[in-house]
């Protein structure tokens, strides 16, 4: 078992990769993105998973492993799927409605066109798993909350994994030792805690909506705002839904849907663009601090994902004014640009900070060739 074909099927976009588990040689990669807006290549997410089967028609492929955001409580591990799994997975769309359902698309078109691979799902929640009880909680009624599944979940887990080993490799430590703060800034963004490896606290909680500002969804937000607007505001709940996770956060602040927009704005001299940004970082600075304490002390601050390994200014504003954590940021360092681990706090900083290449479709495609190894 070698070569995985990986779906990372997103929102908006699916992301695809044939890679070889062993050497980590890539056959294939790419994306099809802005699904269903004029211009994409697809019109939808079935005719994007489709296209990119088409593709592969020639090349090796031992299995498939798919990225599923939501595992809820029963998928706590990556998880060889069947028409059973299937079903578990469709059961949790409710709680990941922007990602569960393209998710199961291409979990259905994967296993139609390949039905004779092993397919396995690979979750976003499931290094979260063993959040401790007090960070996974809510503050409601605990008897409610069991039933309904309430609690805070965790995301981009697949994500934290890879970055968090390899930060310890980059430093050059024992991970088992390592208090880091681990920041995935892409379009979805949040914050993990890492304590020995193992996520003590996270930013998004029962679904990918809390914690940081991102692209369209707010984040955090007094739950009585909801209650307000929809006594005082007449908006129903599908409208509350949109408002909060796609027209909010940096497009709903500025007008502008993603961070190199947003900078761009600001750099023409745009009022909205730089109190959007500034908003974003406050946000990004009240969970440093946080998490800092959560972890009584750190070692590590680590950014990743599109905008954590490329923007400068965003890295830059995040420490702004957290000196006293022992967070001290080396200007050069952080204007240079490289795929790989790099260091960008100042020599003397008692806490490294550092950036941090993600890559959920390598940590997916060694995950499913693990379960599959392990069958
Ligand atoms: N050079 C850059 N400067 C600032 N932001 C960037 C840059 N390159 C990419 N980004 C931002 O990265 C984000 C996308 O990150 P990514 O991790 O690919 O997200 P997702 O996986 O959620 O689609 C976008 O907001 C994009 O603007
Ligand atoms: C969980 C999540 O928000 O994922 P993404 O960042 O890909 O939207
Ligand atoms: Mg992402």
């Amino acid at each position: 078992m070698r070569s995985v074909f990986v779906l990372n099927t997103g929102s908006s976009s699916v992301k695809y990769r044939v890679v070889d588990v062993e050497t980590a040689e890539v056959a294939a990669t790419g994306v099809i993105d802005r699904i269903g807006e004029p211009g994409s290549e697809a019109r939808d997410h079935r005719s994007a998973i489709a296209q990119i089967l088409n593709r592969f028609a020639g090349l090796r492929i031992d299995a498939v492993g798919h990225r599923i955001v939501h595992g809820g409580e029963r998928f706590v591990t990556a998880t060889v799927i069947d028409d059973e799994v299937e079903r578990g997975i469709e059961a949790l769309a409710p709680l990941a409605p922007l990602h569960n359902p393209p998710g199961l698309l291409g979990i259905r078109a994967a296993r139609a066109a390949l039905p004779e691979l092993a397919q396995v799902a690979v979750f976003d929640t499931a290094f979260h798993a063993a959040l401790p009880e007090a960070a996974r909680r809510y503050a409601i009624d605990t008897e409610l909350a069991d039933r309904h599944g309430i609690r805070r979940y965790g995301f981009h887990g697949t994500s934290y994994r890879i970055v968090s080993e390899r930060a310890a490799a980059f430093l050059d430590r024992p991970l088992g030792e390592l208090r880091m703060i681990v920041l995935h800034l892409g379009n979805g963004a949040s914050a993990a805690a890492i304590a020995g490896g193992r996520s003590i606290d996270t930013s998004m909680g029962m679904t990918p909506l809390e914690g940081l500002v991102m692209g369209t969804r707010s984040g955090d937000i007094d739950p009585a705002v909801l209650l307000y607007l929809q006594r005082n505001a007449g908006l129903d709940t599908d409208q509350l839904d949109v408002l909060l996770n796609r027209h909010s956060g940096i497009l709903g602040l500025s007008g502008h849907i993603d961070m190199r927009g947003l900078t761009d704005a600001i750099d023409a001299g745009e009022e909205s663009a730089r109190r959007a940004l500034d908003i974003y970082l406050h946000r990004l600075r009240h969970y440093i601090g946080a998490y800092a304490a959560v972890l009584g002390g750190l070692d590590a601050l680590v950014f990743t994902a599109g905008v954590g390994e490329n923007s400068r200014e965003v890295r830059s504003g995040a420490v702004e004014g957290l000196e006293f954590l022992g967070l001290r940021i080396d200007e050069t360092a952080n204007a240079e640009r490289s795929g790989v681990a790099r260091r960008i706090s100042a020599s003397d900083a008692p806490v490294a900070i550092l950036v941090v290449p993600t890559d959920e479709e390598l940590q997916i495609a060694r995950e499913t060739a693990a379960v599959l190894a392990a069958r």
